[in-house]
Formats: C-alpha cells, sequence, structure tokens
C-alpha cells in the first residue's frame, strides 16, 4: 500500500508494506551512502537486515529511551557523521521508534544544513504517528521537543513485521495515539479499538492516513494541525514531570485526553479502551506543579493556550483558555465537569 503526502516540493511517499524491510532496494537507492540511526532497544536483527542491503551503510546506535533524546546524543551522532565524512549527497536513514526518528530527523535537518532522511518507523507509535509530518526535535532541560525543526523525510517506510519484536506496553503506548486520530477525526477508527480483536494493519493505515490529510493541510502547524496535539498539553506535563517513573509518550497522552472529553459517555468509552489496552491510571499529582510545566507547552502564550477538546468521536474543538482555566482543569481532575 502506498499513500503520498502532497506538500509541493516537500511531497513524499508512505509505504506500508509485510516485509518492506526484506527488499529495501525497492524503496531506496542501494548505491547511496546511508548513515542508519538507531539505539539499542530495537533488535539487532532488523538494523542487520537493512544494513546488508546497504552495501555503503554504516550504523550509529545511541542508547535507547526519552531520557536520550538529548543534545548530547545529537552531539554523538553528528560526530559520527563528521567521523564518517558524509556529504551533501548522502543520507540518513532513522530505524526505530519516535525518539529516533525525532532525533534522527533533527540531525539531519541541521548537518551541513540539511541532508536526505528517510524514516523507517519500527514502533507502533512512529507507525500511526511520529513518522509523518516532519516534526523533529530533542527535548532540553525536562521541556519536550523544544529544540527542533519542520523537516520532511524523502520516504516513510513501513514493515510491520518490525512490530513482531515489540513488547506489549510498547504496541499500546503507540496504540493510544491511533485512538487519539480516531477521536479527532473519525469514530470508525475509535470502534477499531472496542472489537474483541485488534488489527494493527487496519488502525497503522487508517491512523497514518488521517494524519497524512492534516499534515498536507497545515504543514508547519499554523492552525489545523494542532488537533494532533489532543492530550499532550496536559500528557507532555505528566510527561516531563514523571520522566524518572518512567511514563512512555503514549501512556502519558492517553492521560492527558480524558481531561479534554467532556461528553461523560465518551469519557467512559476511553477509560474502557485504555483500561484494555493497560495504560496506568494518572498519579497523584499537585496541579500547580504540572502547570508549570503546561506554561513551557509549544501552544501556549504569556497568557493563554490553545487546547482541544473532543466534544463526540470524530470531532474537535480548538480553544483558547487562559493558565487559571488550566489549573481549574486540574484542579478538578478527570471526573469533575
Ligand atoms: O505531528 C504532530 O503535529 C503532532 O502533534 C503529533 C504528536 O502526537 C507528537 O507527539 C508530536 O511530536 C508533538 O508535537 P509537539 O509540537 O507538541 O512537540
Amino acid at each position: 500500500m502506498q499513500l503520498q503526502v502532497q506538500l509541493e516540493e516537500h511531497s513524499y511517499p508512505i509505504y506500508i508494506e509485510h516485509h518492506a524491510l526484506d527488499r529495501i532496494k525497492n524503496y531506496l537507492d542501494p548505491n547511496r551512502k546511508y548513515a542508519i540511526v538507531t539505539d539499542d532497544g530495537l533488535p539487532k536483527k532488523w538494523v542487520d537486515k537493512l544494513q546488508a542491503q546497504l552495501p555503503n551503510a554504516f550504523v550509529i546506535c545511541f542508547p535507547h529511551g526519552e531520557a536520550n533524546k538529548n543534545l548530547e546524543t545529537y552531539q554523538t551522532v553528528m560526530k559520527k557523521l563528521i567521523e564518517h565524512h558524509m556529504s551533501r549527497s548522502d543520507a540518513l536513514i532513522a530505524l526505530g521508534g519516535g525518539v529516533v526518528g525525532d532525533l534522527g530527523g533533527f540531525v539531519a535537518s541541521t548537518y551541513m544544513r540539511g541532508i536526505d532522511f528517510y524514516n523507517i518507523p519500527t514502533t507502533v507509535l512512529s507507525q500511526v504517528d511520529s513518522s509523518v509530518g516532519g516534526k523533529v526535535a530533542v527535548d532540553f532541560d525536562t521541556y519536550k521537543n523544544i529544540i527542533g525543526a519542520f523537516y520532511q523525510p524523502k520516504a516513510v517506510i513501513i514493515d510491520p513485521e518490525t512490530l513482531t519484536t515489540l513488547d506489549p506496553r510498547q504496541i499500546s503506548n503507540g496504540l493510544v495515539e491511533a485512538l487519539k486520530m480516531g477521536l479527532i477525526l473519525d469514530e470508525r477508527l475509535v470502534q477499531e479499538f472496542e472489537k474483541d480483536t485488534l488489527d494493527l494493519d487496519t488502525i497503522i493505515a487508517a491512523s497514518i492516513d488521517l494524519k497524512r490529510q492534516i499534515v498536507q493541510d497545515d504543514e508547519k502547524e499554523q492552525g489545523k494541525r494542532a488537533i494532533l496535539n489532543f492530550g499532550h498539553t496536559i500528557g507532555h506535563a505528566l510527561e516531563s514531570r514523571y520522566f524518572d517513573v518512567p511514563y512512555y509518550h503514549g501512556e502519558c497522552i492517553g492521560m492527558g485526553m480524558l481531561f479534554f472529553l467532556n461528553d461523560p459517555a465518551l469519557k467512559h468509552r476511553v477509560e474502557a479502551i485504555l483500561e484494555k489496552l493497560n495504560i496506568p491510571s494518572i498519579p497523584d499529582y499537585d496541579p500547580e506543579e504540572i502547570l508549570s510545566y503546561v506554561k513551557h507547552d509549544k501552544k501556549g502564550k504569556s497568557e493563554t493556550i490553545n487546547i482541544i477538546e473532543v466534544p463526540k468521536a470524530g470531532s474537535w474543538q480548538m480553544k483558547t483558555i487562559t493558565y487559571p482555566e488550566i489549573r481549574q482543569i486540574l484542579q478538578g481532575g478527570i471526573h469533575e465537569k
């Protein structure tokens, strides 16, 4: 299956094929020089499979985890590119989950002012959401994605076979971002989560197709793209505050969505889905402390912040509210409306 992200000179294909990693020559020029950026959380067999088909590729591997999506890792990867004499005609492949894609893409966007970037996402989270759209970034000083760029990949190659080596917590983590996509844009995707058996292929294709359309309409998040941030206002704050637990990104987004579902029946449905996915419940938090993190959200201004609410499944509302209103929401918790 092939989808196209139409962005004039930044357009690119998304390939979704089982065993795509076994046939990489169908998607990439095997004669080019590539830096394959990955992390040690990815089973080596996927890295070996890719490298074996690209004779001029070398691997840069960093320790896995959001805690390593930082400037230190960025520098380490940069140094390796320089050591290997990567030139402007060479390309970087991010092979891994959201952290690898975000960090690898940010390196690609800045090395020699930008080299070609290919994204091969290997987790549910990156296959349903983060690999498409060109948001590349690192965290800094506990603030999520605060240093980054919009830099579109040349292609996204999704091989769902890579999910076979993923642990169940990681699968659930990523599925929350697909649930988010359904909640804001298409109730049929929400219903997929209410079936007895989850059909990952259907969920991945539906989610990334919805995301693709939003990115096409608003590449640089001047307006509508901000709806993809549903759940992230408080979710990112919880993720930053509890980085040492750690909760996974999708788990925090699941928690964060519950604050902005005003219809009790829908909230009940979402809670049931999150429970089925084993998403942890919201920890006891200090509203003031979480508010201090919310104030650093990229969708915020000095007095106000844009938040997304889902009034009914498959729809959204963007609102500008004040920080005292966020405080009230945090003080009320998820069940008080
Ligand atoms: O692609 C987008 O736009 C998104 O908002 C997708 C989010 O799910 C993703 O977590 C993104 O990285 C968050 O963006 P940020 O601008 O809040 O850092």
